[in-house]
C-alpha cells in the first residue's frame, strides 16, 4: 500500500520537460476511418503505463460524447507518453489526429508538428480514400512513414494482401509493415520500438529564440483558451510574455506543461517538447490553428501553412420556437467558442424567423455540430439544408457549359481496387454523394475530396412556393440541366413529407416567374379525438398534449405546417 503511493510519487516529480531532445520521438496516427487509430492510441497508453488497464476500451483519446456515439475521432487529442527502450527513457509525443476528410487542414497541422507517423492500414479492408489522402500529407512533410496493418485478429485478415498493396502504392518495402492487433495488444510493443528506431528526434535549437506551433486549441469556462504546441525553438516559462503571429496580440503566460493526457503542469516547455499553454486568451480564434507563437522581446518569423479555416458547407440553423431563440444563441456561442473554423452570421427568415446562417468545413462537421447542440445544450433546431459558396458573375452574357464532373486520373493500387481521380462541384457531393456511393459499392468504395478552386458553370436559382409563398430555406442553385427534374423531385418529395391540412396546398417550383412544376395536397382534417368515445378526459387531455407535441415539431409557413426534417430530407437525390 506505502509502496504504492511512493511510486505514484516518484512518477509524478520526474520534471518530463528537461527531457534530452535526442530522447523524444514527435509522432501522430493517421488512419482512413475506422481503421482503428484510437484503439490503438489506447493500448499504447496503456503499455507504457498512461493510463490504468481498468480503463481499457474506453477510448481515452475520444473524449467528446458524439465522438464516442459515432465513433469518430472530431477533435485532436495528444499525449505525452514515457517508454523504456534498452534501458533509456524515451519521451514520446502522440498526437491524435482526426480522420475525417472535413478536418484535413486539422491533421495537415498535427503532422507538421511531427517528425514521423504510424500509418494504420486494416487487414480486412486494405488501402482506402483517406489512407491515401493521409500518407501524401505525411510523405510531402518528408516524415519517417512506419505502416502498420491492424486487425490482424479478424476471421477475413489478409496481411500479404495488404503488405503488397503498401509496397505497390507508396513504395514502402513490405519488411516495414508491421502486423498488430490493436484491440488484443498483439505486436503493439513493436509499434513503440518502431517509434524509437525509425523516427528521428526533432530538429529544433533549445538555444535560439522561442518559436512555437499552435497545432489545437479548445475554450476552458474558467482559464481561457487552452492552446496544444509543439516547441520548435528555445524556450518559454510561466510568466513571460508571448505574441501570437497573426494577430500580434501579446499575452501573459498563466499555466504550461505536458499532456498524459490530462495536463501536468510544468515550469517550463523547452524545444522539441509538445504540450499546452494558458495565455488569458478570451477566444479560440486567438489561437487558430497553424499560428506561432514566440517571446515578445525575440520576434520570430512565423512557421509556414498557416490557412485560416475556410468555411465551405453553409446551413441555417433556427430555434424551432422563437421563445427558444436566446437560448440558442448562447449555446451557439458556447460551442463556437471550442471550434473556430464555424463561421456565424445572424440572419432571419419570413418562414422561421430569426436564427443564424452557420459555414462548416464539411458535411459531418455540420452534422456533429448540430449533434452537440441537441446532445449537450438540449437544444431543437431547425436545419436548412446546406449549400456551398458560389462567386456569381452578374448580368455576364458568355458563360461556359461545363460537365458535371470530370475525370482527371486513374492509378490501379492492385489488381482489386483502383482510385479514380474527379473533378466535380462541391453541390454535387455535399448533400447525399457519399451515401450513394456506399450503397452503389455495397460499402466498398471510399472517398475523400480537398477543393481545387472556383470554375464557372451554368447555373440558375429555384424557388420553391408554398401557397404561392416563396420559402426561402428551400430554394438552391441548381445547374440549368437539372432545374426541371430538381424543382419536380422536390416538389414530389414536400408532398409526400407535408401532412394534409385544413385546406388544399399548392407546391410549386419557380424560376424567375416560370412555374416549372407543381404539386397539390389535398384538404384534411384529422380528428384524434375521433376514436375517443365515452367522456375520458384524462385520455383527450393526453391525446390533444400529443398532438400539441407533435406540432411543436412543425414549422409554420404561412399558414402551412412543414415537418422540421423536410428542409433537408427534400434535397436528398433519391433518383440518381
Ligand atoms: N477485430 C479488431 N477490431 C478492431 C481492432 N482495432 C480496432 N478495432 C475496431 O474497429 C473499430 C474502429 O476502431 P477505432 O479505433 O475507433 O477507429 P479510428 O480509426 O480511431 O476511427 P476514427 O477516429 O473515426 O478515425 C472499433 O469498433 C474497434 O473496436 C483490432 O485490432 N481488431
Amino acid at each position: 500500500m506505502y509502496r504504492l503511493i511512493f511510486y505514484f510519487a516518484l512518477k509524478e516529480t520526474i520534471d518530463l520537460s528537461k527531457f534530452p531532445v535526442d530522447r523524444i520521438r514527435n509522432f501522430c496516427i493517421i488512419a482512413h476511418i475506422d481503421h482503428g487509430k484510437s484503439t490503438l492510441a489506447d493500448r499504447l497508453l496503456e503499455i507504457t503505463g498512461t493510463v490504468s488497464k481498468t480503463e481499457k476500451n474506453k477510448q481515452v483519446l475520444d473524449k467528446l460524447q458524439v465522438e464516442r456515439e459515432r465513433g469518430i475521432t472530431v477533435k485532436a487529442q495528444t499525449a505525452s507518453l514515457l517508454y523504456n527502450h534498452q534501458g533509456q527513457q524515451y519521451l514520446l509525443n502522440l498526437i491524435d489526429t482526426p480522420g475525417h476528410v472535413d478536418f484535413s487542414y486539422e491533421v495537415s497541422r498535427s503532422i507538421s508538428a511531427c517528425q514521423g507517423v504510424l500509418l494504420i492500414v486494416d487487414a480486412n479492408q486494405g488501402i482506402q480514400a483517406q489512407t491515401m489522402a493521409n500518407f501524401y500529407l505525411a510523405f510531402e512533410a518528408q516524415l519517417s512513414i512506419i505502416p502498420v496493418i491492424n486487425k490482424i485478429d479478424l476471421k477475413n485478415a489478409d496481411p500479404e494482401t495488404v503488405e503488397s498493396q503498401i509496397e505497390k502504392a507508396f513504395d514502402i518495402p513490405r519488411a516495414e509493415c508491421i502486423r498488430i492487433s490493436a484491440k488484443l495488444g498483439t505486436n503493439v510493443e513493436n509499434v513503440l520500438q518502431a517509434v524509437v528506431d525509425r523516427i528521428p528526434p526533432p530538429p529544433v535549437s533549445t538555444d535560439g529564440p522561442f518559436k512555437a506551433l499552435v497545432f489545437d486549441s479548445s475554450f476552458d469556462h474558467y482559464r481561457g483558451v487552452v492552446a496544444n504546441i509543439a516547441v520548435f525553438g528555445g524556450r518559454v516559462r510561466r510568466g513571460d510574455k508571448i505574441v501570437s503571429a497573426h494577430l500580434g496580440k501579446a499575452y501573459e503566460v498563466n499555466e504550461l506543461g505536458l499532456l498524459r493526457p490530462e495536463e501536468h503542469p510544468t515550469q517550463k516547455l523547452f524545444a522539441g517538447q509538445v504540450g499546452y499553454i494558458i495565455a488569458g486568451m478570451k477566444d479560440v480564434k486567438e489561437a487558430q490553428i497553424g499560428d506561432t507563437l514566440y517571446l515578445q522581446e525575440q520576434p520570430v518569423e512565423a512557421l509556414p501553412g498557416f490557412k485560416r479555416a475556410k468555411a465551405m458547407v453553409f446551413a441555417g440553423i433556427y430555434p424551432m420556437d422563437q421563445s427558444e431563440y436566446p437560448g440558442l444563441r448562447s449555446a451557439i456561442e458556447r460551442l463556437t467558442l471550442n471550434d473556430s473554423s464555424v463561421t456565424v452570421q445572424r440572419d432571419s427568415s419570413m418562414a422561421l424567423g430569426a436564427g443564424w446562417r452557420l459555414g462548416f468545413l464539411g458535411l459531418l462537421h455540420m452534422e456533429v455540430f448540430n449533434q452537440r447542440l441537441e446532445q449537450e445544450y438540449n437544444a431543437s433546431v431547425i436545419v436548412t439544408a446546406p449549400t456551398v459558396p458560389y462567386k456569381a458573375i452578374l448580368s455576364s452574357a458568355k458563360l461556359i457549359k461545363t460537365r458535371r464532373a470530370v475525370q482527371k486520373n486513374m492509378v490501379y493500387i492492385d489488381d482489386q481496387r483502383v482510385m479514380i481521380k474527379y473533378l466535380f462541384p462541391l453541390n454535387e457531393i455535399i448533400v447525399d454523394f457519399y451515401d450513394l456511393l456506399k450503397s452503389l459499392s455495397s460499402g466498398y468504395a471510399s472517398f475523400d475530396y480537398e477543393i481545387a478552386g472556383y470554375q464557372a458553370a451554368d447555373l440558375i436559382k429555384l424557388d420553391i412556393l408554398l401557397n404561392g409563398r416563396p420559402v426561402e430555406e428551400l430554394t438552391t442553385i441548381v445547374h440549368t440541366d437539372r432545374a426541371y427534374s430538381t424543382g419536380k423531385a422536390v416538389c414530389e418529395r414536400l408532398k409526400d413529407s407535408i401532412p394534409r391540412q385544413l385546406f388544399e396546398i399548392a407546391i410549386q417550383a419557380v424560376i424567375g416567374s416560370k412555374v416549372i412544376a407543381r404539386e397539390t395536397i389535398k384538404a384534411y382534417r384529422k380528428n384524434v379525438l375521433a376514436k375517443c368515445y365515452g367522456g375520458d378526459i384524462t385520455r383527450k387531455m393526453k391525446l390533444l398534449k400529443r398532438q400539441a407535441e407533435g406540432k411543436k415539431k412543425m414549422r409554420r409557413i404561412g399558414n402551412v405546417e412543414v415537418p422540421k426534417d423536410a428542409f433537408i430530407n427534400v434535397l436528398k437525390r433519391k433518383d440518381k
